[in-house]
């Protein structure tokens, strides 16, 4: 306690805010296991009953930026200092649809979760994306869009990995949502517009992959993906005009993450079934984090809200040369 007050007491004085905080969505459809990620992510642990969430629930995990042995006091140091990421945890249940706007304010970032055990919930993750982009309003948004429109970085998890492995594709984890939705799916109830074919994948290429409720997920892609959030909302200012995150150059997330196994395959790949599916789960979809030059300040930028005739430009692969081997994690790195 004493350590943080006087921390904090420095900071202060130094005329900078101690403390950011980034707005990270996690959405996708109910029963996919938002809540029980978002616990995993917060806590290090997993929940054993995930209440049913109404609305939205926000989750807060902490975190730090900059360089430990930096210097706070100096407007150009380097110092650690404290953030908080926000995790919207967004009710997937139908009741919510006409009201989940009320929660895309200000979004820094969103991670799309789906179950592995049920294709559907990937296919859906694209009207996810076009709704959020066309009711949310953004902080730091990228010069390039996302699926739908998605002006933010976004990372997708495909979640539920123990129920896909023992059962296959087609397998249902056991609890009521899945169970009711596998009947339906069987009887040909679905209404029309759920009839969206199968192989339609979302975002196309790469993902992680996760087992919240064995306390499994790739928390180093995870933490990148945060620290990316806030030098994006915090640090922009201060990178130089070739790095890929800055206005002229930016790629979105997913760019990135080509080179990841695509769940696609995870579902195709019978003989993921009987092996450890973590293995193929080669690594965060993220640039490595580069020796930024210090911050001059941790005022954020102005946040910027999409109108209606905002229109994103294509999806450059620029900057893609960035990305290399080293950057990715080992099978060892993943929080088991
Ligand atoms: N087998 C298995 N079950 C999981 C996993 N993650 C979540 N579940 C279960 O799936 C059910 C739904 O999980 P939640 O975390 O509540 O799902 P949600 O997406 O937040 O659902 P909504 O609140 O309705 O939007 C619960 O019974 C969880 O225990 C997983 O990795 N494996």
């Amino acid at each position: 306690m004493f350590r943080w007050g006087r921390e904090r007491e420095t900071k202060e004085q130094s005329g900078l805010p101690p403390c950011g905080q980034v707005r990270v969505l996690v959405v996708g459809d109910s029963g996919v296991g938002k809540t029980s990620l978002v616990h995993l992510i917060v806590k290090g642990s997993s929940i054993a009953r995930p209440p049913q969430t109404i609305g939205c629930t926000v989750g807060v995990k902490h975190t730090t930026y900059g360089s430990p042995g930096g210097s706070s006091s100096s407007i150009n140091g380097d110092a650690e200092r404290d953030f908080f990421v926000e995790l919207w945890d967004v009710s997937g249940h139908d009741r919510y649809k006409d009201c989940r706007s009320l929660f895309y304010s200000q979004i820094n970032g969103v991670i799309f979760v789906h179950d592995l055990s049920q294709r559907r919930t990937k296919s859906t993750l694209q009207r996810w994306a076009s709704e959020i982009a066309a009711t949310g309003t953004f902080s730091a948004p990228l010069g390039n869009g996302g699926p739908g429109g998605l002006p933010v970085p976004y990372i997708v998890i495909g979640n539920k990995a123990d129920v896909a492995a023992k059962e296959g594709t087609r397998g249902s984890s056991g609890n009521l949502v899945d169970v009711a939705r596998q009947w339906v799916e069987k009887q040909g109830l679905l209404p029309s517009s759920e009839e969206i074919p199968l192989t339609e994948s979302f975002p196309g290429n790469g993902g992680l992959i996760a087992a919240a409720k064995e306390a499994r997920y790739d928390k180093e892609a995870v933490m990148k993906f945060f620290r990316m959030l806030i030098r994006r909302r915090y640090f922009a200012d201060e990178l130089p005009a070739s790095n890929p995150w800055s206005t002229s150059v930016q790629r979105p997330v997913h760019h990135v993450d080509e080179n990841l196994i695509d769940e696609d395959q995870f579902y195709k790949n019978t003989s993921l079934r009987s092996g450890d599916p973590y293995k193929y789960n080669t690594l965060p979809p993220l640039p490595a984090q580069r020796n930024l030059t210090p911050p001059p300040t941790l005022y954020p930028q102005q946040p910027v809200s999409v109108s209606e005739n905002y229109t994103l430009p294509r999806f450059s692969l620029s900057g893609s040369q960035e990305i290399n081997s080293s950057t990715r994690s080992k099978r060892a790195d993943i929080n088991v």
